[in-house]
């Protein structure tokens, strides 16, 4: 099973209407076109933390640091296991967001986040993260490779679990 990461790096007060999350527009891979958390591939040898860190600074030259676990999701393909996702939240970081070849990065009220240019789970699982929940999920599709292809069927989503 893959092992990938996301990061959501939050600025502003904790108040939905002030509260902002940098998200990116992919540019290239899986999930090309739609918006997300900068994040990705775990490489060998390496923690999904350490991961995170150094996707978001590839991808959109952040250094974040201080990184909340929120989330464990496990995508299935046609019942079998495709990708396990680490999701991670911060409001700790340096540096200004940079388009990459990979992402163009955005800064998005949490209130007005574009769920319907999203992964289709995203709209069951993002909200509570960005409220400050953690959750456990699982998200079947069916359809065969491409993921971002396949159609996506059902989920069981356990919230306020320890991470
Ligand atoms: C199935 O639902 C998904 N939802 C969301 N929000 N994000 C997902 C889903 N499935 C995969 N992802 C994430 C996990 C990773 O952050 C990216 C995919 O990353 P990619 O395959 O592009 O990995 P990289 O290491 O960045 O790419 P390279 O191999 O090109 O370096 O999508």
């Amino acid at each position: 099973m893959i092992e990938a990461t996301l990061c959501f790096p939050l600025r502003g007060h904790d108040a939905e209407i002030d509260c902002e999350v940098l998200l990116i527009e992919k540019r290239r891979g899986l999930g090309e076109g739609w918006y997300n958390g900068p994040g990705g591939k775990c490489e060998p040898g390496e923690t999904p933390r350490e991961c995170a860190i150094r996707e978001t600074r590839e991808e959109v030259g952040l250094e974040v640091t201080d990184l909340e676990k929120a989330g464990e999701l496990t995508f299935l393909l046609d019942d079998e296991g495709h990708t396990v996702c680490h999701v991670y939240r911060t409001r700790s970081f340096d540096g200004q967001p940079t388009s990459s070849e990979e992402a163009h990065p955005e800064w998005v009220s949490v209130g007005n986040v574009p769920y319907d240019q999203m992964w289709a789970d995203d709209r069951l699982w993002l909200p509570g993260v960005l409220e400050g929940k953690t959750v456990v999920g699982e998200f079947r599709f069916e359809g065969g490779e491409p993921l971002d292809e396949a159609e996506f069927v059902d989920h069981d989503l356990e919230w306020d679990v320890s991470l």
